[in-house]
């Protein structure tokens, strides 16, 4: 597992490091993971020109260290400092001892800038780090719209104008390929990844506890060993038995493609509650299929909402399977009638649930929630309703009511197509029914199914049901 910490965590473990080993240590192993990245990514590296842009902070120290390093592979460093009277004493005087080029952008190095930047093979952005408040100001961010996307654009610590906590940024952005962040993960790195690129951890001496992290990252060997495997003495309710609610007249293929998620995971057996019995049985033979969840049998599971309608009776199902005792996903249609009977939410508070929504549905749910800042919205969502709560998006998040939240890092564009959701609400069911908490459950079937459209982009598999055959494919060791 991954973990990712709040800038005051990060400052927090870096204060004890800094008494330790004293700050111009640190700033040099971090230079020196900053250089390594630059270096490992251009052929050839000496000759090639960089431009460092130096803020006033030791973010700026970082850049001037690391541009020492270039220097001395043969590099030719330009370094552009933002704001010349504060520039990071021991960094600067470290680039100019290795003869590095200083311009500064108030005096009459100013009209040079663009010029060196336009050239430019590296940019390296060492602007503000995690020592910055609020957007970039203007001075600053007139620099990060002039660099050249043809250039490998290498970010210390944090992007410039990103927010590391939260991964919003409200104005100019530096748009880093590769942040070389020290000491630990940030969330905002795993939110905007549009904006960070590779995202390096440079390890400098100190990390803060993975116990504090409030946000975490499933890997591939973490969700292999949390899925069903099943074994001598094994019967059906110990592999789990999901039941899916799902599908109508009107959207038949709902009710297949939720059933063909929950089926391929590998539970005990999966029930069927809905309208769409005798076309689900006609398309998985192994499921016991009815039309009414109260009359279904033992189930370990329920999942409502793919394409089931929001008429009366798709209510009356819904408010069965939210009565039921067992673990509850509420997906698309149960998410629009959950908004409209909001006592049904309420009689699940502090039970183990999972809603499942997309940014639309989410609003309809929680009208008050700000979704400008989506981890901040998920958490709090998770937390007014006392459930565990999966935002739909290209970096799926999952909150449980306790405030921990999972990034999903895995998936492609091939998941923005009618029907994936659906297959992602069965594969959490079966995940739930074999046992795993809400959260958990959750954020492995997310990460599942994104590996999952990772393969259907690679093998041009085109079509929700294409999931299905994708899902459990052994890992790579
Ligand atoms: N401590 C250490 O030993 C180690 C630290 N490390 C490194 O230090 C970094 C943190 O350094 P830091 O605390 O100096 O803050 P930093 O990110 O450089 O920013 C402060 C500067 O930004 C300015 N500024 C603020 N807001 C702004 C805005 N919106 N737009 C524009 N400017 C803005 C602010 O200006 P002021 O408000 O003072 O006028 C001030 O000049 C960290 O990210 C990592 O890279 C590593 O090497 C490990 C060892
Ligand atoms: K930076």
């Amino acid at each position: 597992m991954l973990h990712a910490w709040t800038v005051e965590q990060i400052r927090a473990a870096e204060s004890a490091a800094l008494a330790r080993t004293g700050d111009q240590e640190l700033m040099r192993r971090a230079a020196g993971h900053v250089a390594w990245a630059v270096c490992d990514r251009l052929d050839p590296v000496t000759g090639a020109e960089a431009v460092l842009l130096v803020g006033a902070g030791n973010n700026g120290g970082d850049a001037l260290h690391a541009g020492a390093l270039l220097r001395r592979r043969g590099m030719a460093v330009t370094a552009v400092l933002l704001d010349p009277g504060r520039a990071h004493a021991g960094g600067l005087a470290a680039f100019r001892a290795r003869r590095g080029r200083v311009l500064a952008v108030d005096g009459a190095g100013g009209g040079a800038v663009a010029g060196v930047l336009e050239r430019a093979d590296v940019v390296v952005d060492g602007i503000v780090g995690i020592g910055a408040r609020g957007p970039l100001r203007p001075d600053a961010a007139r620099w990060v719209d002039l660099v050249p996307a043809a250039a490998l654009r290498v970010a210390v610590d944090v992007p410039s104008g990103l927010d590391p906590d939260t991964g919003t940024h409200a104005g100019p952005v530096f748009t880093a390929d590769v942040t070389v962040t020290v000491g630990g993960l940030k969330p905002g790195l795993l939110l905007a990844d549009d904006v960070a690129g590779t995202v390096l951890v440079a390890d400098v001496g100190f990390a803060p506890k993975p116990a504090d992290a409030r946000v975490e990252v499933l890997t591939d060997l973490d969700v292999e060993a949390l899925l069903p495997d099943p074994r001598t003495g094994s019967d059906k309710y110990t592999g789990g038995v999901p039941g899916i609610v799902a599908g109508s007249a009107q959207y038949p293929g709902a009710a297949l493609l939720c059933v063909g998620g929950a089926v391929r995971v590998r539970p005990g057996m999966v029930r069927y509650a809905g309208p769409q019995a005798a076309a689900v049985v006609a398309r998985w033979p192994e499921v016991v299929a009815g039309d009414d969840p109260s009359r279904a049998g033992q189930v370990q599971a329920w999942v409502a909402g793919p394409g089931m309608g929001t008429d009366e009776a798709a209510l009356d199902r819904l408010r069965t399977v939210v009565d039921a005792d067992a673990p509850v996903l509420v997906d698309a249609d149960g998410l629009t009638l959950l908004a409209r009977h909001p006592e049904l939410l309420a009689a699940r508070r502090d039970r183990p649930t999972v809603l499942t929504p997309h940014e639309r549905e989410f609003a309809r749910i929680f009208p008050d929630l700000d979704l400008a800042d989506r981890l901040g919205a998920v958490r709090r969502a998770a937390a007014l309703a006392g459930v565990t709560v999966l935002l739909k998006g290209h970096r799926t998040l999952v909150a449980e009511p306790g405030g921990t939240v999972t990034v999903n890092t895995t998936g492609s564009g091939w998941l923005a197509t009618a029907g994936s959701g659906d297959v992602l609400s069965g594969v959490i069911g079966s995940l739930l029914a074999a046992g795993l908490s809400p959260a958990t459950a959750a954020a492995a079937g997310a990460h599942l199914h994104g590996r999952a459209g990772e393969r259907a982009a690679a093998l041009r598999a085109a079509g929700a049901h294409q999931l299905w055959d994708l899902l459990r494919v052994p890992v790579q060791r």
